[in-house]
This record gives C-alpha cells, structure tokens and sequence, in this order.
C-alpha cells in the first residue's frame, strides 16, 4: 500500500513508501558517529509522527515545538514501530538508538531507510518570502518542456507521473520529504522542484538534501513569531545557500535581501534582476518579458505577469532550469505555461470588470498586488483581505496600511483559526490610523464581503480577493470548512447578474 486516500478521494496521505526496502537499524544510523545503539532490528519505514507509524517503522521521538515525541513512543510501539530513535532512552521492550539531538537526525536517518534517494534525482529547492510556489510551478514547467521527467512538491501540491496529492505543509516533514523523493525516484523521476520554507530549513527537513540548485525569490518580514528577528529569518533562508545544502544557486538580486545573499555566498551564482550586473537582466516587462542571458535576448510570453517581481520570478525560474541543462528553447517553452491555482488567477464569467483570486497575504504581497491591478486597468480597485489568525500577528496592521492603495478594501476573514476574527480585524485596522488611502469597510462573513467588492465593481474595475488563492477550507476554531474563493467569486458574479446569456444588471 502507498497511499490512504480519505474525503471522498480528495485528500490522498502519503502512509508508506513503496521502495520495499528493508535496512538494518545499524546501518540507518550509520551516519550519526554520536548514536548509541541498544538493540538491532528490520527497519522499513520511518516517521515522526505515532498517528502514522506503520509495521516494522523507525518511530523518532522528536521534541517539537509544542509537545515532545518521546511522551507518543508507547502508542507507536503499540501501532507496530520496529524501534525508536530518542534523545532519551525510554522504558519501552524495542531496539532504540539515542542521539543528541532527534530532529536533525531525522533527514539522513531517512535518506538511508529509502536508499539515498536524493543522490539519484536532481533537486531545485525555491526559497524566498513571496513567489515560492509560483516559481517552484515554472521552473516545474520549464523543466517538463526540455523532456525531463520531474516531480513537484509545493504548497499546492504534490505530484509526479502517477501520483498527485494536496499538501498539508509547504514543504513535507524530513521523514516525508525522504519517502516522497524515493516515491518519485520509483516513478522515474529525474529532476524534482521542491518549495522550502524558512520553517523546514529551520528544523532540518530538507536535510540532508544537496540540491541541484536553490533559488532565492526575495525576503520581507514574515513568520518573525517564529524567528523573532528579521536577521534572524534571513539567516535562516541564507543556511539554504551553504555549499552542505547547494551546488549551485539562482539569487534575486532586485531585492535588497538578494543583493546581501549573493554577496555572502559560496556556491557558483546566478543573479537575476533589473540591475545592469544580472547575469540573467530582465529588461522588459509587460505581455511580453524580455531577458538577457549572456548578452542574447531571451523573449517569450507568459502569463499573468503583472509586475517587475513576478518577471523577477520569471527569470528565476529560467535560470535554475538552465541551471539543470535544459536548453533556452525548451525553458521559454516551459515558461508560458499556465501559473499555479490561485496565483494571479482570473475569474470569468464574461463580466465587463477583472476579477481576481491571489494567494498575497504578507504586507509586500498585498501592495504588489494592488499596484499590479493597477497596472493591468485604469478603473478602481476593489480589495477583499483578511489575516490569518495564530500567525505573523506583528505584521496585521501593515497589511491594513498596505490594503489602503486600494479604492475600497473590504478587511474579512482569512483563517481565524483559534482567534477572534474581530480581534484580528481590530490589529488590522491599527495600521490604518492616520493613513490616507481608499475607503474601508468591515465585513467578517468572507462571503459577503467577497459579494461586496463584486457590487461595488463596474466597467473597467478590478476586484481583488486576497490571501487563500488555492486553499479549500478555512481553518475556524481547530476544525475547517470549505470556503474556495474561486468557486465564491463565480457564485458572486453570476448573483450580480454578470453571468450567462442576459448578462448585465441593466435589462434594456
Ligand atoms: C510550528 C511548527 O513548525 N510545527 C511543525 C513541527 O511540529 P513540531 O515538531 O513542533 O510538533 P509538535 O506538535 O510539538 O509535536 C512533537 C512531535 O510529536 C509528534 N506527535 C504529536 C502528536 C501525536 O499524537 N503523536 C506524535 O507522534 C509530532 O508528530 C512531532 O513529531 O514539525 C512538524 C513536522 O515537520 C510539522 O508538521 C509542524 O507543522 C505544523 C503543523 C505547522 O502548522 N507548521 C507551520 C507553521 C509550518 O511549518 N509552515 C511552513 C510554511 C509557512 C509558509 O510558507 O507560510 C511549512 O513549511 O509548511
Ligand atoms: N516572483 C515573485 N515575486 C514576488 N511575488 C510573487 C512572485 N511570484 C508570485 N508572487 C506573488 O506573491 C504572492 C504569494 O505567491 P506564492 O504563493 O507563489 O508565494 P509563496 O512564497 O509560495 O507563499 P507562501 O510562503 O505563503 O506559500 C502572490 O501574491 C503571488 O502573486
């Protein structure tokens, strides 16, 4: 069995891997010189989660961020874990193997368990605050068109030839992250684009990936309830860029954060950007991007660019194909394909008006986004944006003051998950005191709100509904329910009269 598909099929869990490997516990954690080793057992899988653990796996006891895996050993061991690898040995009748730390382990215990599958596959690992997802599915693209068989994991998504699921973390847990790559390593797989979040580096999932090529995207402040410094989230990205975790690197130097990794680097770099000194210049943007790579001019269409950053991406994205041997023509090819769901994506149903469902949701990304629908039409912009609650609370009030370039922004919810969506909205509203800008208005039901920036739009307008892009469901007091955006903003459209035959609020 590989997978256990739940919901009706719309939600697939990768649960084992089907390599059928079996490795001795020895041989493991025959890279870890400070393991101390009681027992000797048949490992076949390994996780970090006791919910997961299937027959004969490795079950890791990973002290987390909120509760300690050591206090789940008994209930793996009760759903079959073979053995455990602890920071403290625990009174449990199972081989157990004790390191100094569990949760850098966890990775290249892994890659062993599925037989070094990184070695065999070549990696593109995207990191960057905004535009990770949509890089990671162009240079998917860009790979795909030059005929290398590829697999993807994103924030969207997961897939490969034979396999597509939605993920549940921008980048899978390190034991996950191992058994997916050894899944596509089984399907043929040469080249895989991996999205890696500050998060992952910061607690060693990816390790010990070396990629191929990592790109950097740009960095604004984001996740600092996690980080707690600005310095310290850019660290944390630029430990990507260190000849342990990179061969090569692809760096956004049109960012200030850019300029300063790409100085500080040790890998072989390319730099893209506006500037003069980019080894791939981006030069003209508009329905058509014109690059430069080594003096020749790189032209091609792509769609949905909407402004200097995504060219940025763009060209990103092009450079770390090229960085992976895929000829010019076949990148260009790549790139015009179609962006990932709910990036810059139109909603249509023959309104005279834009509409639009994105993912931005930081304070940088809400502003791009306004300027970009500002470039696209001369009409007013109506906004719809929320903030999401258990996270990045520092920065509501500066998607507030950001939402403002608007003409009208309509302040909802996003995914107030445990919190008080009116607390969340007041943050928000902090960061419009004292501001000019456009007219504001509350509207907590997402729904409604959504309707009322539809409402609002006549002929040459653009509605803009910010933050959840892709997501299904809204996360509301520990549970979900399901919410599409694009699927809202169709209904609203049609309600207002904009869809079908007759379509129009004027009737003659
Ligand atoms: C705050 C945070 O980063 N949490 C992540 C972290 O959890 P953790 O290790 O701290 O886990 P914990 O809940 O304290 O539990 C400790 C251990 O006990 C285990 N456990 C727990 C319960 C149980 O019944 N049995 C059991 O074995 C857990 O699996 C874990 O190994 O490591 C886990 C394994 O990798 C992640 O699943 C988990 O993501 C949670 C769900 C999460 O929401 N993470 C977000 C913040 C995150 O990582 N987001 C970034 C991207 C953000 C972005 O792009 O905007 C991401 O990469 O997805
Ligand atoms: N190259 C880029 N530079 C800046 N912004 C971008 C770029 N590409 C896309 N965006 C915009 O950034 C926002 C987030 O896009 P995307 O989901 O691709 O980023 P992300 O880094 O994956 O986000 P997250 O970390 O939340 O998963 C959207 O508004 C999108 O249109």
């Amino acid at each position: 069995m590989s997978a256990a598909v739940v919901a009706g099929g719309t939600f697939a869990v990768i649960v084992e891997c089907d390599c059928q490997r079996a490795i001795s516990l020895s041989a493991a954690v025959r890279g870890l010189p400070e393991a101390e080793l009681r027992g000797e057992a048949r490992i076949l899988d390994i996780s970090t989660d006791s919910r997961r653990v299937g027959p004969g796996a490795l079950f890791c006891a990973v002290p987390g961020t909120r509760r300690d895996g050591h206090g789940f050993a008994a209930e793996a061991v009760a759903a079959g874990a073979g053995a455990l690898l602890v920071e403290r040995f625990v009174d449990l009748p199972v081989p157990q193997v004790r390191v100094p730390a569990v949760r850098p382990a966890v990775g290249p215990v892994a890659a062993e368990v599925h037989g070094r599958p990184a070695d065999e596959l070549a990696v593109a690992a995207v990191t960057g605050t905004n535009g990770k997802t949509t890089t990671v599915h162009l240079v998917e693209a860009a790979l795909a068109a030059g005929g290398v068989r590829t697999g993807l994991s994103s924030t969207v998504e997961a897939r490969w030839p034979g396999w597509r699921s939605p993920a549940e973390l921008t980048t899978p847990g390190a034991a996950d992250l191992q058994r997916m790559l050894c899944r596509m390593r089984s399907a043929g797989v040469r080249a895989a684009v991996v999205e890696v979040s500050s998060h992952a580096i910061d607690q060693h999932r990816i390790d010990p990936v070396r990629a191929e090529v990592a790109v950097f995207t740009n960095l604004s402040p984001e996740h600092l309830d996690y980080h707690g410094t600005v310095e310290q989230y850019f660290a944390t990205k630029a430990a990507l860029f260190t000849p342990r975790r990179c061969r090569r690197a692809v760096i956004n130097v049109d960012d200030c954060w850019g300029r300063r990794l790409a100085a500080q680097v040790e890998v072989p770099t390319v730099t893209v950007g506006r500037s003069s000194r980019a080894d791939v210049r981006v030069e003209e943007v508009g329905p058509r991007v014109v690059f430069h790579e080594g003096g020749d001019p790189v032209s091609l269409t792509a769609p949905a660019v909407i402004g200097g950053r995504h060219a940025a991406g763009l060209a990103a994205a092009y450079a770390a194909a090229r960085a992976m041997g895929v000829s010019k023509s076949a990148a260009v090819r790549g790139l015009t394909a179609a962006l990932p769901p709910g990036r810059f994506q139109r909603v249509d149903v023959g309104q005279p008006f834009l509409a639009v469902v994105d993912f931005a949701h930081t304070p940088t990304a809400v502003a791009d986004l306004i300027a970009a629908a500002r470039r696209t039409s001369g009409g007013r912009v109506h906004l719809v944006v929320g903030c999401a609650g258990n996270r990045d609370r520092f920065s509501r009030p500066d998607v507030g003051r950001a939402a403002l370039a608007a003409d009208t922004a309509i302040f909802t919810t996003d995914d107030p998950c445990e919190e008080d969506p009116a607390e969340i909205t007041a943050q928000v509203l902090t960061g419009t005191i004292g501001v000019s800008g456009g007219e504001f208005v509350v509207e907590h039901d997402r729904r409604a709100a959504i309707a009322a920036a539809v409402g609002r739009a006549g002929p040459g307008d653009v509605v803009l509904v910010a933050g959840r892009g892709h997501e299904r469901y809204q996360a509301v007091d520990g549970g979900r329910r399901p919410f599409d955006d694009v699927e809202v903003v169709t209904a609203a459209l049609a309600d207002a009269g904009w869809a079908g035959p007759d379509r129009g609020r004027t009737c003659g």
